[in-house]
């Protein structure tokens, strides 16, 4: 029996170190040894960490079938490991490829899932699992007594810490038998990744619906350049057509934690807050002195944004 970190991709997602810390600690707690497996290139870049997380085992999936990480095949291998290693917690960092593979592999094993954890707290035969529900307004306690149990873990909220004596992971190599499995959904047109990743921007501009229209929202770009950031946006400007899917921020978006969040035309619902809400300081600007984004910001510009950009863009170039 085992905790195991579920990770695949050609390169090491932002949050891994923090899950591999949720997971030794949970591991450490329930007595049981922390094993981490990996699928593609990212193999390699696990295997330089494993031992400073405290891994105690690597066990790498490698199959033909698993070169364009489609979801039926990553299900299938990953239900075969289990089946070959008994794991007792199977975690994932809760990237948005994890938020569909997660509930598939537990509704395949036909075991308990839990979604949007960043706590786990071992308790007699089951673990109590903290998470955030209802689009990030509520924290909830779910109960997890099975033998077999899978989690989500956000880690916006989780510090990544090193295990205070490094390990020496054992890499095992897993066999599994794809022969039969055809992706249902073939991937016709794959989403371009261009340039730095929104949830590792340490100064993200963000703008709204508030802004009016699609022109002024070039005032975030151009704020967001001005200051060495990324700029992102609200769903509803993302449904407008302002912007691409890939700058959306929030639940049903990009999860977030830079050091500087600005937020322009911004209402601060929990949806839009779940993808910045871990974000060191939050500064909002918002004509509304009663918007929710208030509750969460650290300073705020009661103003139109629309007038306040172009100060502050001046302000940043002459900086
Ligand atoms: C299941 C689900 C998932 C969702 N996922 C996401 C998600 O991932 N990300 C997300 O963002 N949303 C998400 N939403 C939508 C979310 O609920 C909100 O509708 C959305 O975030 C609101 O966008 P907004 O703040 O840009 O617009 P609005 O709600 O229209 O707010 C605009 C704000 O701008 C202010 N304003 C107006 N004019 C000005 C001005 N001139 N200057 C300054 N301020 C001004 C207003 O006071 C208001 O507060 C989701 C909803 C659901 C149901």
């Amino acid at each position: 029996m085992t905790v195991v970190l579920c990770t695949w991709g050609n390169i090491l997602e932002g949050g891994s170190q923090e899950a591999l810390t949720l997971a030794r600690k949970t591991a450490a707690a329930a007595n049981l040894p922390l094993h981490w497996v990996v699928i593609g290139g990212v193999a390699s870049d696990a295997a330089a960490i494993a031992a400073d997380y405290g891994v105690q085992g690597l066990d790498v999936i490698s199959d033909a079938k698993l070169a364009d990480f489609g979801p039926d095949a990553l299900v299938e291998a990953l239900a075969q490991y289990v089946a070959q290693a008994r794991p007792q917690t199977i975690l994932f960092n809760q990237t948005s490829a994890a938020r569909l593979i997660a509930p598939r592999l537990a509704g395949k094993l036909g075991v308990p899932v839990a979604m949007n954890a960043y706590a786990i707290e071992v308790s007699g035969a089951g673990l109590n699992v903290t998470a955030t529900a209802f689009g990030g307004d509520t924290h909830v306690v779910y109960r997890l007594a099975a033998p077999v149990n899978v989690i989500g873990v956000i880690t916006t909220s989780i510090a990544a810490e090193a295990a205070a004596s490094a390990s020496s992971p054992a890499r095992r190599d897993i066999a599994v038998n794809l022969a039969s499995i055809d992706e249902r959904f073939k991937v016709t047109v794959p989403a371009k990744v261009e340039g730095p990743r929104l949830e590792d921007a340490q100064i993200i501009v963000s703008g709204g619906r508030g802004l009016g229209n699609a022109q002024n929202y070039e005032l975030v770009k151009q704020l967001a350049d001005a200051m060495g950031g990324m700029w992102g946006g609200s769903r509803l400007i993302v449904d407008e057509g302002w912007i691409t899917s890939a700058r959306q921020v929030g639940l049903t978006g990009k999860i977030t934690r830079p050091g500087l969040y600005l937020a322009a035309g911004i209402s601060g619902a929990s949806q839009h807050m779940a993808g910045c809400s871990a974000a060191k300081t939050i500064v909002a600007i918002n004509k509304d002195q009663d918007a929710s984004i208030y509750r969460y910001a650290r300073y705020g510009i009661v103003a139109d944004a629309v007038e306040v950009l172009p100060e502050l863009i001046k302000l940043a170039k002459a900086s």
